[in-house]
């Protein structure tokens, strides 16, 4: 352009000059006068029609500024026609509208036909937007629920708190499973002791041993109760796993208050744990432990402490003390920020679907790794835990993960011929053929006289890796095996008893834990009996589910550990709040969809704890109308301390408060037309037999068992019911003739027993003072 201008200027200069030397003087002058007044002209045309031409230059250079930016202007060009509307028609026009400094300079009413595309592109492009501004939603959906749900005083209680802290009641709970938590938690409350404005005493609580977590954590002690939680971690399964996923279903439990824990002054948790094996856990259910605290209102009071004590964390744990114990007796408030990611629930709106993407997002961001890891599914007992160590200690062989054998003292007894234990009396079991197994070493209760030592997994359902029944069977049997060929070597085992005691005959489900809590138990009661082994399972009336829906076996066992829901609640410590209902749904499955199976209630006597109400009992004997009713005094499993048995030898009760509690029983059924009798005993073991006396043929007992007929029966495929395979009680079984069987000799260890001779205040026998009684 600037060029063609620079031509036709220098083309009128020539014509000019040509017309000079042509024409001399005059015409030239006037010529040049008019040429230059019509170049000025030109110039001035031009130069309006540039200035009317720039403002529109100006505006689209602007644009392809504020949208390139700097990472090059081919994406305006090319996202124009992309499926987003491009970044041009889009974020450029947002910039204008929403005034940035680029748009500051352009032209408020732009070209129309632009606008118009920019802003459908403008709506469009805005989801990006959307998603970035997902943030706030991670609490809106629970804000939204709480503020229609909570009263406004709830969270001015989770924000600012001025309590006096030193009046507090402290609770420190601990879990323990080789003793340092114990020991850490004993040297926290010695620190907090020492604190002379704290107006209480500190508190040690086992949590292990507490027979229901719902009196301290669902309802509180006292309104200014703190508590101090010491908690080791172990990546296997720990008494602990329990804690956590109670407090886990509390937390998604509508029955119970959503915050029950507001209620405490506060709360702080030492984790202790192994940093250096353990790492990526270290103390993780500590940090657990905290969270559940504050997802039920609690107040954290102290930051969460996380001690290694691989390499001596004592003096860790006593600076963490320290600090807590400054902590307490500081005036200034505290801020208790509540985590509000902790919250899980679902919004109310409906959510189109990208806001649920955006609430997926966080909600995995918010809720704690750490908190969903609570119901990671272990071994129930893996072979580095300290549980496996203790229960092997204890002789157990552990089978797969979940399941023990153990052999008895008896089966040793009788493989020395001093004799069987109980069962043998009253059923026709020799003990020196019977395997003791349980596929579950986990329990749903805590009974009192349990003698697994508060170590064992406890749970209310399976939540561990299952092992196959075939497999149990298998090594459970190699186990036994083992045991049984280590005592070739005892002085007094005969050969022959020997010989047979590589041929199990029965099987005892009992042992520890709750053999039907595995998920497979007729499966593996079946297996049983295919290879000719009988059954005696023994379950604790919390599970009617699977007592209703299991398959044969010879004989089924009920424990009734005492006759009222107070009484049961005390000697069982039941894990179940609905325990009370659970046992009577199982005892009317006994009289009606089991009835055909040889049942039998097996009553463990505790004095001072269940051996009162004897009237009590006869409602359950009628509720359940078992085949026979077992009843053996409690045995001594060592002393309460730490290991959550509270009973003493002053619990155990005397062979003949045995036997008047029987003969009571037995007459109370009586009275009310039901047909029940003493039959059989085993006075050795402080156990007494009534027997239903549909089980009294012509005037003579038939409890025991003819296994051969049993087989038999199976083998038919037809359906048979208990009576069609019993067999005559021996002489010496009977009530009143002590229930020694002949063929055996008496041995006794210190000083011959009285229980044969029967007198008011005579001592426990000896036996019973060490090692558990057959189940
Ligand atoms: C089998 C096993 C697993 C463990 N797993 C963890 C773990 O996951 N995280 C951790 O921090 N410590 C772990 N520990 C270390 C214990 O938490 C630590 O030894 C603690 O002091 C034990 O407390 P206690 O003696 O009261 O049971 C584990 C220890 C054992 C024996
Ligand atoms: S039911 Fe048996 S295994 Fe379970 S706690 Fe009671 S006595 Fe122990």
């Amino acid at each position: 352009m600037d060029l063609k201008k620079d031509i036709s200027d220098h083309l009128v200069l020539l014509a000019v000059i040509a017309t000079y030397l042509l024409s001399g003087g005059r015409l030239t002058i006037g010529c040049s006068i008019f040429v230059i007044y019509a170049l000025v002209k030109h110039d001035s045309v031009q130069d309006e029609e540039l200035k009317a031409s720039q403002p529109l230059e100006q505006e689209s250079s602007l644009e392809k500024k504020s949208c390139c930016g700097g990472k090059g202007g081919s994406c305006c060009s090319s996202k124009l026609g992309g499926k987003n509307g491009g970044c041009c028609g889009g974020s450029c026009s947002t910039k204008k509208r929403l005034g940035t400094g680029v748009n500051d300079t352009v032209p408020e009413t732009p070209s129309t036909n632009d606008t118009s595309v920019s802003e459908t592109d403008f709506t469009e492009a805005f989801k990006p937007l959307k998603k970035v501004k997902k943030a706030p939603k991670v609490v809106s959906g629970s804000k939204l629920a709480r503020s229609k749900s909570e009263p406004s005083f709830f969270k001015k209680a989770l924000t600012v708190s001025n309590e006096k802290l030193t009046d507090s009641q402290i609770y420190i709970f601990y879990s323990s499973l080789q003793g340092a938590a114990q020991r850490s938690a004993k040297a926290v409350a010695k620190v907090l002791s020492e604190v002379e404005a704290l107006k209480h005493t500190p508190m040690v609580l086992n949590l292990d041993d507490l027979s229901d977590f719902d009196d301290y954590f669902v309802n509180v002690p006292s309104l200014n109760a703190l508590y101090v939680m010491v908690l080791p971690s172990y990546d296997s399964d720990s008494p602990l796993d329990f804690f956590l996923q109670s407090m886990d279903e509390n937390c998604n439990d509508f029955r119970i208050d959503k915050h029950a824990l507001r209620k405490l002054t506060g709360y702080a948790v030492l984790g202790i744990g192994d940093s250096e094996s353990w790492p990526s856990k270290f103390c993780y259910q500590a940090k657990q432990a905290d969270l559940l605290l504050a997802k039920q209102g609690g107040r954290r009071v102290f930051p969460v402490g996380e001690v290694c004590m691989k390499f001596g964390g004592d003096p860790k744990v006593i600076e963490w003390a320290k600090l807590l114990a400054e902590t307490l007796q500081d005036d200034e408030p505290i801020l208790y920020e509540y985590d509000e990611s902790l919250e899980t629930e679902e919004a109310e709106e409906p959510l189109d679907e990208l806001t649920k993407e955006t609430l997926i997002d966080l909600e995995d961001v918010g809720k704690s790794t750490e908190l969903q890891n609570v119901n990671e599914i272990k071994e129930m007992v893996a072979k580095d835990s300290p549980t496996y160590k203790n229960l092997t200690k204890q002789g157990y062989t552990i089978v797969g993960s979940h399941s023990g054998v153990k052999i008895c003292r008896w089966t040793k007894n009788d493989l020395r011929g001093r004799g069987s234990c109980y069962k043998h009396s009253l059923f026709n079991i020799v003990s020196s053929r019977c395997m003791e197994l349980t596929p579950s070493l986990a329990c749903s209760s805590k009974c009192v006289f349990c003698w697994r030592h508060g170590t064992n997994p406890v749970s209310k359902t399976w939540r561990w890796e299952v092992d196959d029944p075939e497999y149990i069977l298998e090594n459970a049997l190699k186990g036994h095996y083992a045991k049984i060929k280590q005592l070739r070597g005892v002085p007094g085992v005969i050969a022959e008893r020997f010989a047979k005691a590589f041929e199990v005959r029965h099987c005892a489900l009992s042992l520890v834990g709750e053999p039907i809590m595995y998920p497979f138990i007729s499966k593996f009661v079946s297996l049983l009996h295919e290879k000719n082994i009988s059954s005696f399972l023994v379950c604790n009336a919390q599970h009617p589910q699977p007592l209703r829906e299991l398959g044969k076996v010879t004989q089924l066992y009920v424990s009734i550990d005492a006759p009222t829901k107070t009484e049961l609640k005390k000697v069982d410590r039941p894990l179940y709040r609905d325990f009370w209902e659970r046992l009577m749904e199982c005892l009317e499955i006994l009289k009606t969809s089991q009835a055909h199976q040889r049942t039998v209630f097996r009553m463990t006597l505790v004095k001072g704890f269940n051996m009162g109400d004897v009237s009590a009992y006869a409602d359950l004997v009628q509720k359940g109308i078992p085949c026979f009713i077992e009843v053996k005094g409690a045995t001594f499993c060592g002393s309460s301390d730490g290991n959550g048995n509270p009973l003493t030898m002053q619990n155990i009760p005397f062979y003949q408060e045995c036997v008047g509690f029987v003969k009571n029983l037995s007459a109370e059924l009586q009275r009310r037309g039901l047909g029940y009798d003493v039959a059989a005993e085993h006075a050795h073991s402080n156990c007494i037999l009534i027997a239903n006396t549909k089980f009294k043929v012509n005037g003579e007992w038939w409890t025991h068992i003819d296994f051969d007929k049993f087989f038999e029966l199976l083998a038919s495929g037809q359906s048979f019911s208990h009576l069609d395979y019993i067999a005559k009680t021996p002489e010496w079984a009977l009530f009143g003739n002590g229930g020694f069987a002949p063929g055996n000799t008496r041995f006794y260890k210190k000083k011959k027993p009285s229980e044969n001779k029967p007198q008011a205040d005579e001592t426990p026998v000896s036996p019973q003072l060490t090692q558990p009684i057959a189940t």
